[in-house]
C-alpha cells in the first residue's frame, strides 16, 4: 500500500492516491502540488465526462482497453468511478470479451504493473514474493495458472489480464476495496508453441509443470498466502479441468476458497433458469437438461441445477436422470471405458451418439447449455430442432469470449421464430425480430462473483458450500423483474449490479450466520453492515 504522506510529483504519480486535477487549492498548497497541475481544480464527475469522451474516441475495444488500463494506472479511484457509472458500456472492454484479446497479447502490451506472479522456479521462496506485494491487508485473491482463460486456451502468463479484470469487477460491482485485493499469476509453464517460440513472451518459456512437483507448488502457495493474510478468500479462475476439480476438493475445507468456473457459474445459470421457469411458468424439476460440454463449467452447473431440483421435491437421483452430457467424444454414456470422475454422475444407459442434433431428437431436452468453447455448434438445425419440440426452448449460449459463442441472441431468436429463452456468456446487443425487441442478458457469473466475494469477506467465512452458491441463485433470479421477463431478459440490468451484489452478500453473511460458517458477530443491521463497508470511488 502506497503510504499516504507522499506529496508533490511523487503523490501524482502514484495511481492509488492521486486524484488528478481534482486537488483543491489549499490540497496542492498542503502537498506540494501547486504548479505541478493545470490550474483550475476539477472534481471527479467532471474528470468523469472527460474521461468518457476520451474513451468514445477510440475506434477499437481494444484501444479503448488499452486507455482504460493508462486511466487505472494514473488514477484508480476515477477508473472506477468511470466504470461503474458507465458499467454497460464498459464491462465489455475491462471483461469478457475484449479481456480475451489483451490477454492473448498481454505480453505485447504489457506496460504497468500490476498483481503478482509466481514461478514454478520460486518454489521455496514464495514468502519471499509474498512479501514484496504492496497491499497490506489482502481480503481477495483471484489466481490463475492460465490453463484455460475463457474459452481461449492455455495462454500462460498472458491469463493474468483475467485476475486483474475479475478484481476491477469485485470492485466495480460490489464495492470490494481495491487496495486490499491481489491479482495472481502462477507460472507453470505453458504448452502453447506460438507463446513458447515468441521472443517477447514474458512468462518462463517450458511445458507445463504437472503432477507432484505443481500439487506442492500450489501448497505452497495457499500456505504462504494465509501465513501473510489469513483470512484472505481465494478464487480459482481459469485453471484447466485437469487440475480444477482436485484443487477445489483439496482446500475448499481448509480455506475460504471456490471455484468461478465451477461453482459461481453454476450460480448464475441455475439462476437464468429460474427466470426461465417463472417466463414459461413452468417447474425446474419438469425440464431435462443437454449440456454442450462437460467441463468445468457444465458439470458445476449440472451438480447445481441438480440440488435446485431437489429443492423442489425430487430425489437427487431423479434429478440426475434429467441432466444430460454431450462432450468432445459424443454423449455421455455410461458405456464409455473411461469416464472422468465429475461427469460419472451424469452418464447415461444409452446407445452412444456422436452427433449433437440427433442426441436432442433423441433425448428431446427442454434446454440446451453451451460451456463449450465451440463457435457455432448450435447451428440452425439445432435450434430448429429445439424449437419443434418445444414452445419456448431454453437456449443458454455462454461460451466466452464472443467468438467462442455456440450461437448469437439474433440466431438463437431467428431461428426459433423468436420463441428462445436465450442467455449469453458474452454481451450481445438487442434483437428486433418480427417487431418485438428482445434484450438478451449475460448468463455470465460476473453476476454474481463480486457478491459472493463481498459476503465471504465480511462474513469472514470459514468455507462456501454449495447452499451459498444456490443462495446467490435465488437472489439474483429474484431481482428479475416482470419487464425484464417480458422483453426476454433472464438477469437483470447490469446497472443494478451493485444491489444485487449488495443482497447476495447480505444473504450469504445470514446463511453463514445461520449455519456456523460466519467468524463475525450478529451484526445489528445486515443490510447496513455491507453497505458501510462497500467501497466507492470518491477521493478521501
Ligand atoms: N458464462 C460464464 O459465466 C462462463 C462461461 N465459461 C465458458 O465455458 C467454456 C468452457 O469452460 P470450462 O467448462 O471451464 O472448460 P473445460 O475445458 O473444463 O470444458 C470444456 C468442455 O467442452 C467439451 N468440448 C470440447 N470440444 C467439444 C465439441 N466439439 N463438442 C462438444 N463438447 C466439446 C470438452 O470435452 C469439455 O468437456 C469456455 O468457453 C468458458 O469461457 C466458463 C465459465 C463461466
Ligand atoms: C466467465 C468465465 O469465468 C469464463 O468464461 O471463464
Ligand atoms: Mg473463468
Amino acid at each position: 500500500m502506497a503510504c499516504q504522506t507522499l506529496k508533490g510529483a511523487a503523490l501524482l504519480q502514484n495511481g492509488v492516491l492521486s486524484k488528478g486535477t481534482a486537488y483543491t487549492e489549499q490540497e496542492r498548497a498542503e502537498l506540494g502540488l501547486r504548479g505541478l497541475l493545470p490550474p483550475v481544480p476539477s472534481n471527479i464527475r467532471l474528470q468523469a465526462e472527460a474521461m468518457i469522451e476520451q474513451l468514445r474516441s477510440f475506434d477499437t475495444p481494444y484501444q479503448k482497453a488499452l486507455f482504460l488500463d493508462g486511466l487505472r494506472a494514473a488514477n484508480e479511484t476515477l477508473f472506477f468511478r468511470l466504470v461503474m457509472d458507465y458499467v454497460e458500456e464498459i464491462l465489455p472492454l475491462v471483461y469478457t470479451p475484449t479481456v480475451g484479446e489483451v490477454c492473448q497479447k498481454y505480453s505485447h502490451l504489457y506496460r504497468f504493473p500490476r498483481g503478482l506472479f509466481l514461478s514454478i522456479e520460486d518454489k521455496g521462496h514464495l514468502d519471499e514474493l509474498i512479501a514484496n506485494a504492496p497491499q497490506q491487508e489482502v481480503d481477495m485473491i483471484v489466481v490463475t495458472d492460465g490453463q484455460r482463460i475463457l474459452g481461449l486456451g492455455d495462454l500462460g502468463v498472458n491469463g493474468m489480464g483475467i485476475p486483474v479484470g475479475k478484481l476491477g469487477l469485485y470492485t466495480a460491482c460490489a464495492g470490494v476495496d481495491p487496495r486490499r485485493t491481489l491479482p495472481v499469476t502462477l507460472d507453470v509453464g505453458t504448452d502453447t508453441e506460438r507463446y513458447l517460440s515468441d521472443p517477447l513472451y514474458l512468462g518462463h518459456k517450458h511445458k507445463r509443470v504437472s503432477g507432484k512437483e505443481y500439487d506442492d507448488f500450489i501448497e505452497e502457495f495457499f500456505q504462504a498466502v494465509h501465513k501473510r493474510w489469513p483470512s484472505c478468500v481465494v478464487q480459482f479462475e481459469d485453471f484447466g479441468n485437469n487440475h480444477a476439480f482436485d484443487l477445489l476438493e483439496r482446500y475448499r475445507s481448509r480455506y475460504c476458497c471456490y471455484n468461478d468456473d465451477i461453482q459461481g457459474t453454476a450460480s448464475i445459470v441455475v439462476a437464468g433458469f429460474f427466470s426461465a421457469m417463472k417466463a414459461k411458468n413452468s417447474r425446474l424439476s419438469d425440464e431435462k437438461i443437454l449440456f454442450l460440454g462437460a467441463g468445468e463449467a457444465a458439470t458445476g452447473v449440472a451438480n447445481l441445477i441438480a440440488a435446485a431440483m431437489t429443492e423442489t421435491g425430487i430425489s437427487r437421483e431423479d434429478a440426475l436422470s434429467r441432466l444430460y452430457l454431450f462432450d468432445s467424444k459424443g454423449l455421455v454414456t455410461s458405456g464409455r471405458e473411461t469416464l472422468a470422475r465429475h461427469k460419472a454422475p451424469f452418464a447415461k444407459d444409452l446407445e452412444p451418439c456422436t452427433d449433437f442434433e440427433e442426441c436432442i431428437r433423441r433425448i428431446r431436452p427442454t434446454a440446451i447449455v453451451g460451456l463449450s468453447a465451440q463457435s457455432g455448434a448450435f447451428t440452425e438445425s439445432v435450434v430448429k430442432a429445439m424449437a419443434e419440440i418445444n414452445e419456448r426452448p431454453i437456449i443458454f449460449a455462454l461460451s466466452n469470449p464472443t467468438s467462442k459463442a455456440e450461437c448469437t441472441a439474433e440466431q438463437a431468436y431467428t431461428w426459433s421464430d423468436g420463441r428462445a429463452l436465450f442467455s449469453c456468456g458474452s454481451p450481445f446487443s438487442p434483437v428486433t425480430y418480427k417487431g418485438k425487441t428482445f434484450v438478451p442478458r449475460q448468463g455470465n457469473n460476473s453476476y454474481v462473483f463480486p457478491g459472493i466475494g463481498l459476503g465471504a469477506i465480511l462474513g469472514r467465512c470459514k468455507e462456501l458450500g454449495e447452499d451459498v452458491f444456490l443462495s446467490a441463485a435465488h437472489t439474483c433470479a429474484d431481482m428479475v423483474t416482470p419487464e425484464d421477463l417480458a422483453q426476454g431478459s433472464l438477469y437483470p440490468s447490469l446497472t443494478r449490479v451493485r444491489d444485487i451484489s449488495l443482497a447476495v452478500a447480505v444473504n450469504i453473511i445470514k446463511l453463514a450466520l445461520r449455519n456456523g460458517t460466519a467468524q463475525i458477530e450478529q451484526p445489528a443491521d445486515i443490510v447496513q453492515y455491507v453497505k458501510d463497508r462497500m467501497y466507492v470511488p470518491d477521493y478521501e
